[in-house]
């Protein structure tokens, strides 16, 4: 991901990731590491202008922008690594949550935050926790919004290794690529699509009612007075 300074994830960069993700199944790519150009954040999670006082039509496209790049990650026929070597709040958690494998840095804060910002955390993202670290922890999680450390991350299984640097974190993301290179490929497919088709085939039978979901919530005034007040507390941050 590259686009500064915090990978947040707009229509336009929603869509280049999915473009991506198509070409790398087109090309029959072997294996995909996810990761950032930023040396501090791997993503801030959606890009929270495109929820402030939107066109209807603009946040619709957003939304379904998002569930596709996401339908596209979540099953792809080749393996995947996040390396984490930055934050990854919210929607930044989902795409590593998303992979396969995942390899996180010191000092850096993951999770699935949207509690604490006053919104809710779609059901397929807590689908995509809940498959990683379980009923019970994700439970807790998303309820508190809870952001894990390092430390926190690894013990919970958000993720499975950590690594001291960006280099060593790329490189041990390589380190699983390899382990999978030869594996034949059908059966990798076909098991990790078994694993996963029942989060899949739950967005993708509900799309238009998430859709829905996600409009209705969004406009509210008072969801969009937190959104403001949010927003503004970020810039004041940075300024
Ligand atoms: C019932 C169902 C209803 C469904 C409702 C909606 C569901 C929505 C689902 C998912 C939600 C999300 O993903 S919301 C996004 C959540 N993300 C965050 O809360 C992260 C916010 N950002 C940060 O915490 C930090 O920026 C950072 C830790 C990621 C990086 O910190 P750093 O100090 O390096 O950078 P700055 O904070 O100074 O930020 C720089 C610059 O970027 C702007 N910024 C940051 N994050 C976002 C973002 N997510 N979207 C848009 N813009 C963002 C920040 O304002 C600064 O901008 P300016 O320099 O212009 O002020």
């Amino acid at each position: 991901m590259n686009r500064p300074p915090v990978n947040s994830l707009n229509t336009e960069h929603l869509e280049q990731l999915h473009r991506a993700l198509v070409r790398l199944e087109n090309e029959k790519c072997r294996g995909m590491i996810l990761s950032s150009s930023s040396p501090t954040v791997f993503s801030a999670g959606l890009d929270i202008r495109e929820m402030y006082k939107p066109e209807l039509e603009k946040a619709r496209k957003f939304w379904r922008t998002l569930q596709d790049m996401w339908l596209k990650l979540y099953s792809t026929p080749y393996p995947t690594v996040a390396a984490i070597h930055g934050h990854a709040p919210a929607g930044g958690c989902l795409l590593a949550l998303s992979c396969e494998y995942r390899v996180i840095v010191p000092n850096v804060k993951i999770g699935l935050n949207e509690t604490q910002l006053g919104i809710v955390a779609p059901q397929w993202f807590q689908d995509c926790m809940r498959n990683v670290i379980g009923e019970r922890q994700a439970e807790k999680a998303l309820i508190a919004g809870h952001m894990f450390n390092t430390e926190q991350a690894l013990q919970v299984g958000l993720v499975d290794e950590v690594a001291a640097d960006k280099a060593a974190c790329i490189a041990r993301a390589e380190a699983f690529l390899a382990s999978q290179a030869n594996l034949p490929l059908l059966a990798r497919k076909t098991v990790k699509l078994g694993f996963r088709n029942s989060t899949l085939s739950r967005l993708m039978t509900g799309r238009e009612a998430d859709t829905k979901i996600f409009i209705e919530y969004i406009f509210q005034p008072k969801v969009q007075k937190g959104i403001e007040l949010y927003l503004q507390s970020l810039s004041k941050k940075s300024g």
